[in-house]
């Protein structure tokens, strides 16, 4: 049954638009003395609580209620164990979705077309462990007995944007060497990583799920070129280049040791794949045990989703909001805004995380949906957004559902704490200014105590008014750290599911890129051939002869 037929969406929707549309957050607070408490949410990690703040929402309890009865009636229970139960939910590509059993610390058998996945994921654990120690030791040296100082990971998408977003938000962590990361086959991205560094003290990468993605293998082979041409001899390859791949035979080609390859499997989604071996940048950066930490955290999540009663699984929780915002009020994007310049890729990642599993038009029937399923996620560290875009968040016309993430405690308490205190002073005025909003008797107030003659307070006061009643939730960490980190992330993996499950779609395939890949393969030729193009449309003819007429 789709969404919109489902008897308790038509309930949610009428009991929102005949309840709920007239009452404000502030009005929720003001009859419910409780209401945090009653809405906010403590994780506790062996790092700190994470409180998840859910009390600034257009929610009445009746509203929570059915949105947890929408979440039972379309099967998330069912499809939670089906994930779990290594079942075949990625039908389309005919595959288990299993990044949980990559950080299943409990090493519970976890059985995939009748055997156990978990030997294998301790096996290339322990190489991970082996390869990560002795790089940092210096162990591992470069084709002149140096140490290891850059690593630089070749990978786009997936096999990029994890081990890059984690990097960057655990980089107070780092034992290791600085790492780098090339992914755009815009040859300035490899030229200006490579420019910096030394060939004798500088080890690649090459991280791809099926090792066949033309960016990464482009790239990998003009990294072994510039490799080359200062060292000269090719057996000292096998010091300088690793791969990470589910395609053995295909690293085995490019001229990998095998010795240096790090398996993961079709298990693994490439969104979801920061938890296998496309963390090894990750691990020899912060060191194994820090790794482990990492995949702790997300286990303990993975934990918390599978068996918190719904009204209180946090995952669960801000799927069901999401799925208010967008298919009752219409909200089209959500903006994730963390409050920390760690966490400054946090938003990049999560845009290939929920809009590549969830940005999908059909049913898992294959018909069309009559709704909207994944939001477009954007935003960026928090006080940078607040002077650029939070002004249409504020007094846009359209409605802008926002996760706000902040540490307690810093990790750079310089000046005494005190840029921390300004920061975490901008991120609670900015949820509380959202949603109590400014008056126009307010506004008129200010303006009056301002000086302002009555002319002046009539023509500038409607733009002083701020309607408010914007929504938003609060992530309070303690601190972020390699556990917390991986918590925080897993929670948000599994709203992504829960979200796909009730939009009935498939979350874990990605068709929708492959058209255009399609069709760079037959322009490529075409650009380098000195015959006029006439086979595409007339713009896209057009373009190609611009540009071959300015070469
Ligand atoms: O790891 P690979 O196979 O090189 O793939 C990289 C990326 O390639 C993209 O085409 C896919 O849409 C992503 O999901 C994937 O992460």
């Amino acid at each position: 049954m789709t969404l919109t037929k489902d008897p308790v969406f038509q309930e949610l929707k009428a009991h929102v638009e005949s309840n709920e549309k007239n009452v404000t957050i502030l009005d929720h607070f003001k009859n419910e003395p409780d209401r945090f408490q009653k809405f906010s949410h403590t994780f506790e990690t062996r790092d700190g609580p994470v409180l998840f703040d859910f009390s600034k929402h257009r929610v009445s309890e009746k509203t929570f209620k059915l949105l947890l009865k929408l979440a039972e009636s379309r099967g998330v229970e069912k499809m939670r164990s089906a994930m779990f139960s290594a079942e075949k939910i990625n039908f389309t590509e005919d595959r288990a979705v299993l990044h949980i059993a990559l950080r299943n610390r409990s090493n519970k058998a976890i059985v995939v077309d009748g055997k156990d996945v978990m030997p294998k994921v301790n096996e290339v654990l322990a190489h991970i462990k082996e390869f990560t120690d002795d790089v940092i030791s210096g162990k591992w040296t470069g084709y002149t007995g140096k140490k290891i100082t850059d690593v630089v990971n070749i990978g786009i998408g997936g096999s990029d944007l994890g081990p890059l977003m984690v990097t960057e938000a655990l980089r107070h962590y780092q034992v290791g060497p600085d790492v780098h990361f090339v992914s755009n086959i815009d040859g300035t991205h490899i030229a200006e990583v490579t420019k910096k560094l030394n060939p004798e003290t500088t080890l690649f990468i090459i991280a791809s799920k099926t090792f066949t993605t033309q960016e990464t293998i482009t790239n990998a082979e003009t990294a072994r070129d510039w490799f080359l041409s200062k060292a000269g001899d090719k057996s000292a390859v096998a010091k300088h280049f690793v791969a990470l791949s589910t395609n053995v035979p295909k690293a085995t080609e490019f001229g990998i040791d095998p010795k240096n390859m790090f398996e993961f499997w079709d298990w693994v989604g490439g969104r979801y794949s920061l938890w296998s071996a496309i963390g090894l940048s990750i691990a020899v950066h912060i060191g194994f045990e820090n790794f482990e930490a990492l995949l702790a955290g997300a286990h303990a999540s993975d934990e918390h989703f599978q068996s918190t009663p719904l009204e209180k699984n946090i995952p669960v929780i801000m799927a069901m909001l999401g799925v208010l915002y967008i298919n009752v009020y219409g909200a089209e994007t959500h903006a994730l805004l963390p409050y920390d310049q760690y966490l400054h890729r946090f938003a990049a990642y999560f845009q290939q995380g929920d809009m590549e599993s969830n940005g999908k038009f059909v049913t898992r029937d294959g018909s069309r949906v009559d709704y909207s399923t994944g939001p477009i996620v954007w935003g960026e560290p928090g006080t940078n957004g607040q002077h650029a875009f939070y002004q249409l968040i504020h007094q846009g016309t359209r409605l802008i559902p926002a996760d706000f993430i902040a540490p307690v405690q810093t990790l750079n308490p310089i000046r005494d704490g005190l840029h921390h205190q300004i920061l975490l002073a901008n991120f609670l005025a900015q949820t509380e200014a959202l949603m109590k909003g400014k008056t126009r008797e307010e506004a008129q107030a200010e303006l009056k105590k301002e000086g302002k003659d009555e002319k002046t307070i009539e023509s500038i006061l409607p733009h002083k008014v701020f309607e408010g009643n914007r929504p938003t939730t609060s992530i309070v960490l303690k601190r972020i750290t390699p556990f917390t980190l991986g918590a925080l992330v897993a929670l948000y993996e599994h709203k992504i599911f829960v979200q796909g499950v009730v939009w009935d779609i498939n979350s874990y395939d990605q068709w929708g890129v492959e058209l255009g890949k399609q069709l760079a393969k037959v322009i490529q030729p075409e650009l380098s051939s000195s015959s006029e193009v006439t086979s595409h449309d007339p713009s896209t003819n057009g373009l190609i002869k611009f540009i071959k007429s300015q070469h």
